[in-house]
């Protein structure tokens, strides 16, 4: 018997997902560097499928049925290179090699290159829903060459999530694309942690309410326009007591975010395609903040004039302020979804992939770690799944929306969100709280709005310093001010 698929790294993602595919009915071939891990899987959890547990690659492979995929699930980086180098000599034409950890694109548009070269394919998919989502059902997004997908992708969809039947799976686009869009999907989920964040902070530092009421407060969120899996597992982690202290769980823990590259890849990627991604790079910035320690604590001490304080407000009001920070989080979520999805038409016009956002929001909607209520309407505001994609019956691509901020539903509920959005915003700032990706996002927001921006400003000063010239509003050219001469203006 020849398995369907391989799996080496058997660590939290590899040895769930190749449980998944067993689940699923296919024929699992295991392998892990140590052989430790395949026979712990094997131990406990055998009786869920067929597995074939290997000791080495060679193994693996000769054990894999033609056409051989073979699913990388390493650590991101030099060890995928490794274990592909070791691969490739032993597969055929034809055959399939996936990796699908957190991988950069530019690492797999370079081994998609390589591989294609020797006639292999080489598949980047992006897996998000964590250690159950790998298990039950996560999102996958798979990149790599549209024809490795009839081989592949009838078995990823089988073990991706499914929303109202439609798997949380479908081809992404050539070589990089998949990666790109988990890199995007993880900028977004650092922005969406980081307003839920905000909204606790401006709770407790000026609404003066104490975490375990939060999370009844998060919990009931859940049920609005909000309703997402971040939003839920908030009030999980507020309502947690600390077994050791009594004391909230959120008491206990550093308050230093920790985090892996994908967020940071997301933001030098806006910067490196122009994208104004703001509210998401924002997020990281405000990670990389609070693991300054040493900093922070010679701050509280150097620069503790004029810390801000609002009085806290009571009764009624206290409820007016939780509605008001509940419509601040949702329309800077917004935005920041907005700025996430604008950088992927942007990527897509420069690595020449054929991005459908309406099919991408459809594969969040379930399985990932930013999955919402959400993401359905996103969907069907960017004209639903694209059907050349996906079997399923669906609507086109066409007359999308150029930015989400402009389809009806979303425009009018930021509008009527505005005003709160504003408030809270004052207030963070007259409090002395930081509110990086409230305040970022509203800017993005009013900045796009806006008919005169200070940019007219900064050319004038770029043309005065270094004669870089401008363009004028009234008539076509370009022109250069002669500064350190009569100041008349030529045509450059
Ligand atoms: N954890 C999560 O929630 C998510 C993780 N991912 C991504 O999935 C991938 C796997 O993540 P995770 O399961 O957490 O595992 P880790 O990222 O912790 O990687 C551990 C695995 O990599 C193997 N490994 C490390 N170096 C090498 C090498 N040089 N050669 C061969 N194998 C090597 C280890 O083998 P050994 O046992 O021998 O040490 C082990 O199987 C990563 O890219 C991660 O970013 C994606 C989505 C969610
Ligand atoms: O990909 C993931 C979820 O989608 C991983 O959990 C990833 O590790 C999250 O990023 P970070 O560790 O930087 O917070």
């Amino acid at each position: 018997m020849k398995a369907d698929i391989g799996v080496t790294g058997l660590a939290v993602m590899g040895a769930n997902l190749a449980r998944n595919f067993a689940r699923n009915g296919y024929t699992v071939a295991l392998h892990n560097r140590s052989r430790a891990r395949t026979d712990a899987l094997v131990a406990e959890h055998g009786n869920e499928g067929t597995f074939i547990p290997t000791e080495t690659l060679t193994q693996l492979v000769e054990n894999l049925a033609v056409p051989r995929r073979v699913l990388i699930m390493v650590k991101a980086g030099q060890p995928v290179d490794d274990v592909i180098d070791q691969l490739v000599p032993m597969l055929a034409p034809g055959d399939i090699v996936i990796d699908a950890g957190n991988s950069h694109y530019e690492d797999t548009r370079r081994r998609e290159a390589a591989l294609a070269a020797k006639d292999l394919h080489f598949v980047g998919i992006g897996v998000s829903g964590g250690e159950e989502g790998a298990l039950n059902g996560p999102a996958i997004m798979p990149g790599g060459p549209k024809e490795s997908y009839e081989a592949l992708g009838p078995l990823l969809e089988d073990i991706s999530a499914h929303y109202e039947g439609d798997p949380c799976c479908a081809w992404i686009g050539t070589d990089g694309a998949g990666h790109f869009v988990k890199m995007v999907h993880n900028g977004i989920e650092y922005a969406d942690m980081q307003v839920i964040g905000e909204a606790y902070d401006l709770l407790r530092s000026v609404g003066g309410i104490e975490p375990a009421d939060q999370a009844g407060i998060f919990r009931s969120w859940n049920s609005t326009d909000l309703a997402s899996y971040l939003i839920e597992i908030t009030a999980e982690v507020l309502g947690h007591v600390d077994a050791q202290t009594g004391k909230p769980l959120v008491d206990v823990i550093v308050d230093q975010a920790g985090q892996k590259g994908t967020g940071r890849w997301t933001a030098i990627s806006g910067l490196d395609l122009g994208s104004p991604i703001g509210a998401i790079a924002e997020s990281v910035f405000a990670r990389s903040l609070s693991s300054q320690s040493e900093i922070r604590a010679t701050a509280q001490q150097m620069l503790a004039a004029g810390t801000g304080s609002v009085p806290a407000p009571q009764d009624a009001d206290r409820d007016a302020f939780v509605e008001d920070v509940r419509l601040a989080l949702y329309a800077s979520k917004l935005v920041s979804y907005a700025q996430g999805l604008d950088m992927l038409t942007a990527a897509a016009a420069e690595y020449g992939w054929s991005l459908d956002l309406g099919t991408i929001a459809s594969l969040w909607r379930d399985g990932c770690i930013i999955r919402a209520d959400l993401l359905d309407v996103i969907m069907k505001a960017f004209g639903g799944r694209d059907t050349s994609r996906h079997p399923e019956p669906g609507t086109t691509a066409e007359g999308q929306p150029s930015n989400l901020l402009f389809a009806p539903e979303f425009r009018d509920a930021i509008a009527a969100a505005l005003p709160a959005w504003r408030r809270v915003v004052a207030t963070a700032v007259a409090a002395g709280v930081p509110v990086p990706v409230f305040s970022s996002a509203l800017s993005y927001y009013d900045g796009l709005r806006r008919d005169r921006l200070p940019a007219a400003l900064t050319q004038g000063l770029r043309d005065y310093f270094g004669a870089h010239t401008y363009r004028r509003a009234d008539r076509e050219g370009t022109f250069h001010t002669l500064w350190s001469g009569d100041r008349s203006e030529i045509e450059a």
